[in-house]
């Protein structure tokens, strides 16, 4: 088997490394911390899972996951093993199939493909500067290998087998307690068993008891039950007779009540036919109460026409008194009417007159508040002088401003003049005269400008003049045409009230009459609505009044005649003696009814008498053929309940006795159950005995002497052929290498190393070269491992020549080369240049910006 290759993403310095093992010697070379060993670190996790430190440690700082990617050789076959952190991707492919896909199922493949985690970390991958620890920690090894690290534990003293002794023991003593506890139960059993007997016995006796009890019971009940049944029917018969009895005394008494009827029955009838004379009288009465409401109606009736007659009356006087008023409410009415339309006119008239006086009023006050100003003609003049004056104003400033334009001409050319001839005067030109000039300049200019800036001022105070006279003018022109207007207006309104006060005079006359007559009306008006209120009275109406009136005199007299005649036939009866007679006619009349029907149960009576006496005399000869005795019955229901009473308790003394007896039975059940149990048990301990037995042997065979010796003896023979076979190709001085166990059956003791030179001598591994003992130990790492795999396919070497001088380090290069003769392909990991000269393929590794990058090649 050989490494092939391995990809590291984001695994502890590396961010994306793929490392491949083309050579037979594999050197990975590079500075301290350049991510050297981080690649060895990625085959151990790819393998095992292994790491140095904590599993979230090996993901790349400022990452969140990490993959690690390992090919593997094997024969013609490619292993890929991929593991990730988190554990999220745990797969193992071979030829590219898919065999393992979780981490429990690429462990197990791992280790059928025959790396033994355990061999492989402490033989085949050798750690920094460790080669020639193997000397010192051999034992320890061998036991890691061998797996006698748990072997021991399984026997010690507090081991799985010592425990499980132990529960074995506990068995044994609790069973031995139970042999005692069998001999009590038994015992409370056979007790028991005595208790069944003597409860059975007297449950027997108890019962026979009871049923004798029972029969005499029953005996008892049959003579009660025949007694109760003459019993009732002696109480029914006995009922009847009381019955019989009370209605006879109840008959009787009623009979004696209803003796006096007859003669009460005539007294009534008597007064009932006196009573029947006056209720006949009754339609008289009716006829005469008609009568007499007829006449009340015709005297009402008379009383209200005689009223309605003298009305009239009155009326007819007062039309004739009102007619001379309403004839000369005809005549004003007339003129009324004719000039009505004229006093509209001078009504209407006298309106827009004085409308139009007051809005006459309004406009000449308007007038007369308007603003005084002055006259259009003198403002506009001072308008013209003052415009003049500007104008002067502004000749005068132009001319100064175009002096002062040409003295600053002037002045600059003198200043720039750079000839010699004078550029004003044409004369020649020295300082003193351009000086002068200058100066001449500048107070003519400062003069201007003094004159100039009076001119302004007086420019500034002729223009707001001028502004405000323009004001002025607008606001005179405007007063000017708004009195024209009010003025038109005055004169139009005058015009038009003259005109209306004309007509108003023209009309003033015929307004008068209107105005009289209208006066007139108001004052007739009271006279004249009475008139028309009388208009429909008139004699016709009058006359027919009369004749209702003799009319009525005459039925009133017909009616007064019919009321004597009645009242003459009635002789004083009024309304309520017919009344209070019917009543009492009506009462006498049900109490009669009843008296008849009372006679009629004066014959029953005597007749159920009769029958009653027969019954009462056969229930009395009944009752004495029956010849029943109620002390006899309470003497037997007295003597049965307290038979009942014997049986029932009798009965519970039974049923408690039978409830013990089952008690008694169940827990002899129970005893018996537990005696079952408990006899296997005490069964048992000579089984547990026995399993003990062969626990402690066991143990004594897989403890130090046993098992252990077993396996030292013949692994050591391997491990001590193999360490030779390979030393033999290391081409040593010394002939063979032999092993010495300290303590010949365990791994406890030291492990002495001894070579044997050609002549059979022994030299201790002290007295070797380093050489020979790094061979030596290298051998020894590579025959465990044989011997315990079969086959070797790579070693990885971290750091060998850390610490070792420079002869030891050539002698360790010249074993690693012999080496490939055992292993068919070894990786070193180092930092020492020298190791190159045995490289067949290098890898070199370099941090980079705080990352691993690799370059690989052959022999660079
Ligand atoms: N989780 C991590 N993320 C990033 N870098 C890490 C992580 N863990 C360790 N390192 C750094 O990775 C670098 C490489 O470590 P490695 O042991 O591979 O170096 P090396 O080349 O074998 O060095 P030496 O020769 O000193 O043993 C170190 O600088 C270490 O500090």
């Amino acid at each position: 088997m050989r490494v092939d290759k391995v990809k590291l993403i984001n695994f502890l310095s590396h961010d994306e490394t793929t490392v491949t093992f083309k050579g037979d010697i594999n050197v990975i070379i590079g500075h301290n911390g350049a991510g050297k060993s981080s690649i060895i670190d990625a085959i151990n996790f790819a393998l095992f899972k292994a790491t140095r430190g904590k599993i979230d440690d090996m993901v790349k700082r400022g990452k969140a996951s990490a993959l690690v990617e390992l090919e593997l050789k094997m024969g013609n076959s490619l292993v890929k093993i991929q593991r990730s952190i988190p554990s999220r991707k745990e797969l193992l492919f071979i030829n590219d199939k898919l065999i393992a896909r979780s981490a429990k199922e690429v462990n197990k493949k791992v280790e059928e493909l025959g790396l033994d985690s355990r061999v492989v970390l402490t033989t085949m991958i050798v750690r920094q500067g460790e080669i020639e620890n193997i000397f010192e920690n051999l034992s320890d090894i061998l036991k890691k290998v061998m797996m006698i690290d748990n072997l021991e534990k399984l026997t010690e003293s507090n081991g799985r087998i010592r425990s499980i002794i132990m529960e074995y023991d506990a068995k044994i003593k609790a069973s031995q307690d139970s042999e005692k506890r069998l001999k009590e139960l038994r015992e409370e059993r056979d007790s028991k068993d005595k208790e069944i007997l003597n409860l059975e016995q007297l449950i027997r006796k108890l019962d026979d008891e009871l049923s004798a009890l029972k029969q005499e019971e029953s005996r008892l009940a049959t003579e009660v039950n025949q007694l109760q049944e003459k019993a009732k029917i002696f109480h029914g018969l006995k009922t009847g007779l009381d019955r019989v009895e009370r209605e006879l005394s109840k008959l009787d008494q009623e009979r004696k009540d209803l003796a006096n009827i007859p003669q009460e029955i005539e007294r009534l009838e008597k007064r009932q036919r006196k009573l029947k004379e006056i209720v006949e009288k009754k339609p008289d009465i009716i006829d005469l109460e008609n009568a007499e409401k007829s006449l009340k109606d015709l005297n009402n009736r008379l009383k209200k026409l005689v009223q309605e007659r003298d009305k009239i009356h009155a009326d007819l006087k007062k039309k004739k008194e009102l007619e001379r008023f309403h004839i000369e409410y005809e005549k004003y009415k007339k003129n009324y009417d004719e000039l009505k339309h004229i006093h509209e006119d001078f009504i209407s008239t006298s309106r827009s007159l004085s409308d139009k006086r007051k809005s006459l009023n309004e406009i000449e006050t308007k007038l007369r508040a308007l603003p005084v100003t002055r006259k259009i003609d003198e403002i506009q003049k001072e308008i013209e002088e003052i415009s003049q004056k500007i104008n002067d104003l502004n000749t005068n400033m132009g001319a100064i401003n175009s002096e002062l334009d040409q003295i600053g001409k002037s002045m600059n050319a003198l200043i720039s003049a750079k000839e010699d001839k004078c550029p004003v005067c044409g004369g020649p030109l020295d300082e003193l005269h351009k000086k002068q000039l200058l100066e001449q300049y500048n107070s003519r200019e400062k003069e201007l400008k003094e004159r100039l800036k009076g001119l302004k001022e007086i420019q500034d105070s002729l223009q707001e003049r001028m502004r405000r006279l323009n004001l002025e003018l607008k606001n005179a022109q405007n007063n000017q045409s708004k009195a024209e207007n009010y003025k038109e207006q005055i004169s139009n309104l005058s015009r038009e009230i003259s005109e209306l006060q004309e007509k108003v005079n023209r009309l003033q006359s015929l307004e008068e009459k209107y105005r009289e007559a209208s006066d007139k009306l108001k004052e007739l008006d009271s006279s004249e609505r009475e008139y028309l209120s009388l208009l429909g009275v008139n004699e016709e109406e009058l006359d027919r009044r009369e004749e209702e009136i003799a009319t009525i005199n005459h039925e009133i007299e017909e009616v007064s005649a019919k009321i004597q005649q009645l009242s003459s036939r009635l002789g004083g009866l009024t309304r309520e003696d017919i009344g209070k007679a019917e009543k009492e006619l009506r009462d006498l009349e049900w109490a009669l009814s009843e008296l008849i029907r009372k006679k009629g149960r004066v014959e029953q009576i005597s007749e159920r008498i009769e029958s009653l006496l027969k019954q009462r005399d056969e229930l009395r000869k009944e009752i004495e053929d029956l010849s029943f005795d109620q002390l006899e019955l309470d003497r037997k229901r007295k003597d049965r309940d307290a038979l009942r009473v014997q049986i029932e308790t009798l009965q519970r003394d039974i049923g408690e006795k039978r409830g013990k007896l089952h008690e008694i039975i169940e827990r002899r059940k129970q005893l018996e159950s537990e005696i079952t149990e408990l006899t296997e048990k005490v069964k048992q301990v000579q089984d547990l005995s026995r399993a003990k037995e062969r626990l402690e042997k066991l143990r004594r065979i897989l403890s130090e002497g046993g098992l252990q010796s077993y396996l030292i003896s013949t692994l050591k023979g391997r491990i001590e052929n193999n360490l030779n076979d390979i030393m033999s190709m290391f081409n040593m001085s010394f002939a063979r290498v032999i092993l010495t166990f300290q303590e010949s059956r365990s791994l406890s003791g030291k492990i002495d190393i001894q070579a044997l030179d050609q002549n059979g001598q022994s030299l201790p591994i002290g007295m070797l070269s380093g050489g020979e003992k790094i061979a030596i130990a290298l051998g020894l790492r590579l025959a465990i491992a044989r011997s315990l795999m079969g086959s070797l396919g790579f070693m990885i070497l971290d750091e060998p020549t850390i610490h070792l001088d420079s002869q030891r380090r050539a002698e360790l290069l010249s074993v690693i080369q012999e080496s490939m003769r055992v292993v068919p392909q070894i990786i070193v990991v180092t930092h020492d240049e020298e190791v190159l000269r045995i490289a067949e393929y290098v890898i070199r590794v370099e941090k980079v910006g705080g990352k691993s990058e690799v370059i690989e090649g052959v022999n660079q």
